[in-house]
């Protein structure tokens, strides 16, 4: 079982939903700056996701638990992520697969399917472990007065 407490996402929406999830995925970043994470590699990656709203939808859910696996786990779980054209590139430093871009990504994709469901619900924060001792919190910027 994963436990952990991570840092709250500041708001005021009535419910808060978190989902942890592992993932397993290589990749390189193509920078010099990267020393030798310029070659490809590996990681479990760790993430917790963070979404709020105030409206549930016809099952009482916020969003589906399962549905955040699936759209994350499913889509990054056993691949190469810099091979992952549609969310990375090797030619533009703000869409290499950094923890920093890889969270930011995550929070995205959510956010996406989240707009869909039309219950307002928003993703505030998602919380990306790369290794035991590195890990990136990212958070939108604010478009309510919730947030
Ligand atoms: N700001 C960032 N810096 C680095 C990133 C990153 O995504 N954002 N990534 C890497 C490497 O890809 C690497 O996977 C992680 O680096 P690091 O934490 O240095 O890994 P170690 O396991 O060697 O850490 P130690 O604490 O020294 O054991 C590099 N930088
Ligand atoms: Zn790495």
């Amino acid at each position: 079982m994963i436990q952990q407490m991570y840092p709250a996402a500041n708001h005021s929406y009535i419910y808060e939903l978190n989902k942890d999830m592992q993932f397993a995925a290589a990749h390189y970043i193509p920078a010099d700056e990267a020393g030798r994470c310029r070659k490809l590699h590996g990681h479990t990656y760790f993430a917790n996701i963070t979404i709020a709203g105030d409206t549930l939808d016809s099952a009482g859910f916020l969003v589906n638990f399962s549905k955040l696996k699936q759209l994350i786990h499913d889509r990054f779980d056993h691949s190469v992520l810099n091979e992952d054209a549609e969310s990375f590139s090797s030619d533009d430093s703000n869409r290499f697969p950094t923890t920093e871009v890889v969270a930011r990504t995550i929070c995205e994709i959510v956010q996406r399917y989240l707009d869909g469901m039309g219950n307002g619900a928003r993703c505030l924060q998602v919380y990306l472990r790369e290794t035991p001792t590195s890990y990136c919190i990212y958070r939108p910027k604010a478009v309510s007065a919730h947030e």
